[in-house]
């Protein structure tokens, strides 16, 4: 059975992403674009290709002409430099790629498919009217709208930012996420930890998932367990003007568990602070003046797994993605018998293999506790199981979210 008492993976979601809006904007080079999310639609300042073009280094010609026997070359047609003639019966032009199809002409015959002898050019083959020709305005016309406002610049959008021949782009602000680690117990790597101390590790996770989704991060260290020691941590990130400020740990039930009275003090208005997810149950989310508050649990697996279902889409979500909340599980195939789940929506971690048949098959870790990175890092994607779903046969159908990396 679901466990009514906590609030659903899905309903947090939408209440951590219910008031998360763009911030602001600015104009960055396309150089430096890479990974921003376009603030605005993007239109085509030009036609591409400009005008009728080559897609094959030949022969300009009219198809018709072929069959009457060989024609006369006439010139040449290169890229950035056309023919700057019409095209008369009986003539061909020679044409690179790329470059402007002659006036008059309808075909590219392919070189592979000429004989070229005294100024004569001999088809092997027939040409199709049309054939090797790209039209003008085939890739995108002026004016149409290329990219749309959310959209994150990858590769291929870089590309057409600048086919379209914007030098600069309008993007999105990237919000600023601090991040504050809390408890006795920790120390930072490279540090030597007490007999009873652990490191500090969870922050380089959760700040590489704010960076993955666009963010830019101020870690602001460890703090103790210690009311005024946290207030301090909490009027640091103020400070540092973060438009989220997560905190790590400190997030239960325990006596020193004091990230959210430390928040109370500050000001925080507590939306909740537990949910029914696994790991993750003690998950802090509410507001502090413009800031959004995430409070992760302590247990690394717990924080990471979190940082990807609520910190990465509201870092999108603060970028004007439309998608901010897309789904982003796909199917499976049990690797393994599985009991029946109980109230939490369990994110069990798994190794993905290929079965003989080709499909994809998730075989959960056989550790599952939320302290255990070792067993994180050997998978490659979270079976997901639903509150109270019956128990799952190896093979049946599951769902499963890739992880990063
Ligand atoms: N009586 C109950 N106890 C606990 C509950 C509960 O519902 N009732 N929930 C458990 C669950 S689930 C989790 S998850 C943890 C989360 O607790 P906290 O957020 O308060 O985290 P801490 O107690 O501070 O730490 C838990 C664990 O993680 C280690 N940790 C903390 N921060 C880091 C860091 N930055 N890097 C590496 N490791 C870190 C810490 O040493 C602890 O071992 O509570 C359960 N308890
Ligand atoms: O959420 Mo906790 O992560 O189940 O250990």
């Amino acid at each position: 059975m679901a466990d009514n008492k906590l609030l659903s993976v899905d309903e947090a979601l939408a209440r951590v992403l219910s008031d998360a809006a763009r911030l602001g904007e600015e104009e960055v080079g396309l150089a430096k674009a890479r990974g921003r999310t376009l603030s605005r639609d993007l239109v085509a300042k030009r036609t591409q290709p400009p005008v009728d073009v080559s897609a094959m280094d030949g022969y300009a010609v009219r198809a018709a002409d072929l069959a009457a026997g060989p024609l006369r070359l006439v010139g040449e047609s290169a890229a950035g430099h056309g023919y700057g003639a019409p095209l008369q019966a009986g003539e061909a032009v020679r044409i690179f790629t790329g470059a402007p199809t002659p006036q008059g002409a309808d075909a590219i015959l392919l070189q592979e498919d000429a004989e070229v002898a005294d100024g004569l050019v001999k088809a092997k083959e027939a040409a199709r009217p049309g054939q090797h020709i790209r039209a003008a305005g085939l890739d995108f016309r002026m004016g149409a709208a290329g990219l749309c406002a959310g959209v994150r610049l990858g590769p291929a959008e870089l590309a057409l930012a600048a086919a379209m021949n914007h030098a600069r782009l309008p993007v999105s602000r990237r919000p600023r996420v601090a991040i504050i680690a809390s408890g006795d117990e920790l120390v930072a790597p490279g540090a030597e930890p007490g007999p009873a101390q652990i490191i500090a590790c969870n922050g380089f996770a959760v700040a590489a998932i704010a960076e993955e989704a666009g963010a830019e991060v101020v870690d602001l260290g460890i703090f103790r367990d210690d009311l005024a020691e946290l207030e301090r941590g909490i009027g640091l990130a103020r400070e540092s003007q973060a438009d989220v400020l997560v905190t790590l740990g400190g997030a239960s039930v325990g006596d020193r568990d004091l990230l959210r009275p430390a928040l109370a003090r500050q000001g925080m208005t507590l939306d909740f602070w537990k949910i029914a997810m696994r790991p993750g149950k003690p998950l802090i989310s509410g507001r502090l003046g413009d800031a959004h508050i995430l409070g992760l649990p302590g247990n690394p697996v717990a924080s990471i797994v979190c940082a990807l279902v609520f910190l990465a889409p509201l870092v999108r979500a603060l970028q004007g993605d439309p998608n901010a909340a897309a789904d982003q599980t796909e199917a499976a195939i049990a690797g393994a018998d599985l009991p029946a789940n109980k109230g939490r929506r369990d994110y069990m971690r798994a190794r993905l293999a290929r079965d003989d048949a080709g499909r994809l098959v998730a075989r959960p870790q056989p550790l599952q506790d939320s302290s255990l990175l070792t067993e994180l890092a050997q998978s490659q994607a979270l079976l997901i199981r639903e509150p109270g779903e019956p128990p799952l046969a190896a093979g049946s159908p599951c769902r499963i979210r890739r992880l990063p990396g």
